[in-house]
């Protein structure tokens, strides 16, 4: 199954949006690294992209380091625009984006579908929250990240459960959600996601 659309306004086409939605230390970036390396998709992540931003020195970065230390939600508005631009930038070459760490919310996959398109595929990462926190804490030691701290990544897992579990609700009635158990080794998790990612073909 192929969705192209096109996003009144742009100049160009989306193709093969697919979505991978998990909580925080899932394993989402894991699997997305692979993911690209298979399927050669474009990959996306909303926390590279803010980063990024934060690294520019920007004001704008400086406000979004802000929130991101607390571990809560930058402004809808900012990081579906970073993501569209994103994506406009690379549609001419594009095979297919992958969205990872986008939506988090359910009225950021509404905003996501009125102004970009709609996903053909939500690879949903599901990690126990004791292996979420294992894994940040893990990561923690080497990161560097300032949202990797205990009391920022349980503000993490609270808001996970409080926001981003009721997306994989609002999409799973169209049946293009596809569970995705993260609790093995990378490479048994992925064999499950490329899996789903072939039954589209
Ligand atoms: N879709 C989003 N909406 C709002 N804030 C976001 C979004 N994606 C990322 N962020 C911010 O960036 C931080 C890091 O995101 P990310 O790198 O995706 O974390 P992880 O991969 O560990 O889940 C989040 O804790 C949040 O502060
Ligand atoms: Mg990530």
């Amino acid at each position: 199954m192929h969705s192209s659309l096109h996003v009144p306004g742009s100049p160009t086409i989306f193709s093969l949006i697919l979505i991978c939605p998990g909580g925080p230390g899932s394993g989402k970036g894991t699997q997305c690294e692979k993911i690209v390396e298979r399927y050669g998709f474009t990959h996306l992540s909303s926390g590279d992209l803010l980063r990024a931003e934060v690294s520019s020195g920007s004001e704008r970065g400086k406000q979004l380091a802000a929130i991101m230390e607390k571990g809560e939600l930058v402004p809808l508005d900012t990081i579906l625009n970073m993501i569209k631009e994103a994506m406009i930038a690379k549609a001419s070459t594009s095979k297919g984006f992958l969205i990872d760490g986008y939506p988090r919310e359910v009225r950021q996959g509404e905003e996501f579908e009125k102004k970009i398109g709609a996903p053909c595929l939500l690879l949903y990462i599901d990690a126990k929250a004791e292996t979420m926190l294992m894994r940040l804490i893990k990561r923690g030691e080497t990161s560097g990240r300032s949202d990797d701290t205990a009391q920022t990544i349980k503000n993490r897992l609270e808001l996970y459960y409080k926001a981003t579990e009721p997306v994989i609700a609002y999409y799973q009635g169209r049946g293009i959600v596809r569970k995705i158990n993260a609790e093995g080794s990378v490479d048994e998790v992925f064999s499950q996601v490329a899996n789903a990612i072939e039954s589209l073909q």
